[in-house]
């Protein structure tokens, strides 16, 4: 038997054992997370229990594919963001921390990183979750015509950004809260609270490693 004759046989194989098993649902947020905030724990508690899903995946990206390695590098490393990540989530059973891009290392595209997780998990649907500010930058990911096809992408509403697209989008209405990393980080800068903004862990996590200050 040739090996391109094996590897179907095992991919068939693969398939019909999954088959037997219910299908699970599972939510992504990716992101950088530079730091994490309510915006970030709100949408995906609210994700969750509108899609009725089995897990949300917090997943950081290694280097952000829009936003050029130069800009984000310096500012913090990964192992601080997904510190803050883990803190964060610790006290919801239903988020769980996904490394794939961290670990795969280099530009985080989306479409890598679906493929990998689905040769892995084929018995899973994906529900990846952008806010109203990635939808509108839809367009420009990589392989996006494939993309579509082999996840469910879940928007949600961000003020200033307008509900469509061109793609097929399930829209989850959430409370809208205006929270940016950007603006965690120029709060810090600026030796103003964050209380309530992150949790109270990742506030102590920014203070006590002196992060955001330039
Ligand atoms: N307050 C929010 N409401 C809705 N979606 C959000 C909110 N904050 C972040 N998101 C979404 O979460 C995902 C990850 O966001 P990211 O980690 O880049 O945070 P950010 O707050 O947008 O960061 P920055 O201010 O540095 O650009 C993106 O899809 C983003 O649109
Ligand atoms: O694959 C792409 O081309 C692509 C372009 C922009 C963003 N993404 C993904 O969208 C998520 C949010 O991105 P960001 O820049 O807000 O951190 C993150 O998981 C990125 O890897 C992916």
């Amino acid at each position: 038997m040739n090996t391109k004759t094996q590897k179907q046989l095992l991919t068939k194989a693969k398939l019909e054992f999954h088959s037997n098993f219910p299908k699970r649902h599972v939510g992504i947020l990716g992101g950088t997370f530079n730091p994490i905030h309510l915006g970030h724990l709100v949408i995906g508690e609210q994700v969750y229990e509108q899609l009725c899903l089995d897990k949300v995946l917090f997943l950081p990206d290694k280097v952000p594919p829009h936003r050029g390695v130069h800009k984000t590098i310096p500012e913090i490393n990964s192992d601080d963001r997904v510190n803050m990540i883990k803190l964060a989530i610790r006290n919801n059973m239903h988020f769980d921390l996904d490394m794939t891009d961290i670990k795969r290392g280099g530009v985080s595209y989306t479409y890598e990183t679906i493929r990998m997780l689905k040769e892995l998990n084929p018995n899973t649907e994906y529900y990846f979750i952008v806010g109203g500010d990635m939808v509108e930058n839809l367009p420009k990911w990589s392989h996006i015509d494939e993309l579509v096809q082999m996840v469910h992408f879940v928007g949600v509403c961000r003020k200033g950004f307008e509900k469509k697209s061109k793609y097929p989008i399930l829209w989850v209405n959430t409370p809208e809260l205006e929270i940016s990393s950007s603006m965690i980080r120029q709060r810090v800068r600026e030796h103003k609270s964050i209380k309530y903004l992150v949790p109270d862990d990742v506030a102590w996590y920014i203070k006590d490693r002196g992060l955001y200050n330039d």
